[in-house]
């Protein structure tokens, strides 16, 4: 049986970081019954571990909650979960994209924050209904009255039915529940007697039941046994099992218009489905396929290599696996003198690069050395080729570059006043070049084309730390410009280092180059010898630090007779020693490789 569809409900919860989405779409779950007491846990959306410690969400994900409405009536609520990172905007838009209505959650002790604005506007621009909740009306600093102004006057938004909560205690939450019945529309259209039409929201790799595809249905029904095509691809699969996120995997019979669940068929890989195609019934196919969404580009590059060269093999079964789960992420063979084979990979940015690499070693219980993230630059050839390099180490010979190019971003970002000077003065230190400076209320609203090579390091951890979270960063790529670059080498041990070469602008190569230098001699441990670290450009050495000579010599404080305990200590040194990397003499600590590049202004 499925839904009427003036009894369904689909939102997503918006809010600035830390104002309580996680703890309120808990608390929602709760009251539902859609999870026994006993099973709850904190922020059961955040499943996948790193998200759970690092306390953002990166993967949207969806459950259904069965609502019994004051007035008797039994509604189905999907809360569309969304992640939070300037990284993974595009999967917020499109997670948007497949509901009607939001829920806007405003910290009531804070107000109106940058990425509430953000957020908000994107939920708008969605035609999104929207449901003002102030959160944490327990502290005793909440000021619901003056936030629910602020909400009005800089949203613009109709805040009078706002409701006031607290996610931590459970106050005023079953009110959220009416008010999203209530205030927020069903879906628009959903015929369940027109051809099957419906929307792939997303999909990952599951070990028992493989590719799970999570879609919207906009009409007719989908059940098991029916072949499906996806329009885009052409694709044809049959479908062995529907279900919903209750937000356990439940399955159902079929789902009908207006509802959201997942299917399961014959699908190998991720990359097969491509999210916001549409899904049809193979047999009466629909006659008009919705927009879609235009694919997330790779926009950072880096090589990941184990630290082992013998788990080599290991590393291209997880890559294989990982990609399964994450479409926006590529890769490609590479081979690096310093490091052997590897892979060459593509990421959204670099907190998503951040978040591989860790899953690649959690997950599968790899150690692995990432290089150099690099954007992807073209080059002009004296021969009249374009080459486009995703590697600094595939440089050709300068004499055979007439120019490069670098691709360049507009940034827009979203201040209180106090932090301009601050930000003003980052942008202007990455080559930024000011486009337009307004005024949103109290706020600024900046626009500058950067080079995206700046940005993609630490910019945004930089403008989070200048502004102490309250700016928001929004940026998309506009074209490629000419710029004065040159790459730099780093020498450890007279030795080059491949992996640690990089493109940097020629005004900016020796301060990043000294930077280079002193991070590396912070991160390398002293050495039986002393250790000479270069930053050269061409042959010339522009900065250099030395590592003096030293060993640590760990058992010196066990007296005598106690050996398994010296035992142990030598055991926990080659530990410690695994997850570095021999270059000539010298081990190199793998997190050198990234955190060598983040360095502060
Ligand atoms: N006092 C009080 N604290 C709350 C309330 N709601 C949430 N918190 C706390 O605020 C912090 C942030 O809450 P989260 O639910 O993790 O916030 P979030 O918006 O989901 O954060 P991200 O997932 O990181 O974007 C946590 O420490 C919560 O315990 C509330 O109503 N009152």
């Amino acid at each position: 049986m499925t839904t009427p569809l003036d009894h369904i409900r689909n939102f997503s919860i918006v809010a600035h970081i830390d104002h309580g989405k996680s703890t309120l779409a808990d608390r929602l779950i709760q009251l539902t019954g859609t999870l026994e007491e006993r099973d709850m846990k904190e922020q059961i959306l955040d499943s996948m571990d790193i998200e759970r410690e690092r306390g953002i969400t990166i993967k949207a994900q969806t459950v259904r909650l069965n609502y019994r409405a004051r007035n008797g009536e039994d509604y189905v609520l999907n809360l569309i979960d969304t992640p939070g990172h300037v990284d993974f905007a595009y999967e917020v838009s499109r997670s948007l994209a497949a509901c009607e209505g939001s829920l806007l959650v405003v910290d009531a002790s804070q107000g109106v924050e940058a990425q509430t604005l953000a957020n908000v506007y994107q939920a708008i621009d969605n035609n999104h209904e929207i449901v003002v909740v102030l959160n944490k009306v327990d502290l005793p600093a909440a000021e619901p009255e003056r936030i629910r102004e602020q909400v009005e006057e800089v949203i613009g938004l109709d805040a009078s039915n706002a409701v006031l909560i607290s996610a931590k205690t459970g106050l005023g939450v079953p009110d959220v529940l009416e008010a999203i019945v209530h205030q927020l529309p069903p879906p628009r259209e959903g015929d369940i007697n027109a051809p099957l039409k419906a929307m792939l929201v997303d999909s990952w790799y599951d070990a028992y039941l493989g590719v799970i595809v999570l879609v919207r249905i906009i009409d007719g029904v989908m059940k098991k046994g029916q072949t499906i095509r996806m329009m885009g691809t052409g694709a044809k699969y049959l479908v062995e099992r529907t279900g919903v996120f209750k937000p356990a995997r439940v399955n159902v019979d079929e789902l009908g218009p207006g509802e959201f669940g997942f299917f399961t068929g014959s699908i190998k890989e991720v990359a097969d489905t491509r999210v916001g195609d549409t899904i049809t019934e193979d047999r009466r196919p629909t006659q008009k396929a919705l927009p879609g969404f235009k694919p997330a580009q790779p926009v950072v590059f880096c090589g990941l290599f184990p630290v082992d060269a013998a788990d080599f093999e290991d590393l291209r079964a997880a890559v294989g696996k990982l990609r399964l789960n994450d479409a926006s992420f590529s890769y490609e063979m590479e081979t690096s003198a310093a490091l052997g084979f590897g892979y060459r990979c593509g990421f959204l940015g670099l907190l998503h690069l951040e978040i591989i690499q860790e899953r690649l070693e959690r997950e599968f219980n790899l150690d692995l050395i990432a290089t150099a993230p690099s954007v992807v630059y073209r080059l002009n050839l004296n021969d009249g080729s374009v080459k486009e390099l995703h590697n600094p180490a595939d440089m050709p010979d300068v004499v055979k570059i007439a120019s490069i190019e670098e691709p360049w971003i507009r940034a827009t970002i979203l201040t209180p006043d106090d932090y301009l000077g601050g930000i003003l003065k980052l942008c202007q230190d990455r080559r930024g070049i000011q486009a337009d400076l307004s005024y949103v209320g109290k706020r600024a609203m900046l626009t500058y084309d950067l080079p995206l090579n700046e940005v993609v390091f630490d910019f945004y951890d930089r403008l989070k730390s200048i502004s102490k979270g309250y700016a928001s960063f929004d940026y998309h790529l506009t074209d490629y410009r000419e710029g004065d670059l040159v790459k730099m080498s780093i020498l450890v041990n007279e030795e080059p280092v491949d992996a640690l070469s990089m493109l940097v602008h020629r005004t900016a190569a020796e301060k990043r180059g000294r930077a280079m230098c002193e991070k590396l001699k912070e991160l390398i441990p002293h050495h039986l010898f002393k250790i000479p670290i270069q930053a050269a450009i061409g042959g010339k050495v522009i900065a250099r630090e030395t590592i003096s000579a030293l060993r640590k010599d760990v058992t010196a404080k066990c007296y005598g007779g106690d050996v398994t305990r010296k035992r142990k200590l030598l055991d926990k040194q080659k530990e410690g020693k695994k997850r570095m990397r021999q270059f000539g003499k010298v081990d190199i600590p793998q997190e050198a490789f990234i955190q060598a590049l983040k360095m502060g202004d």
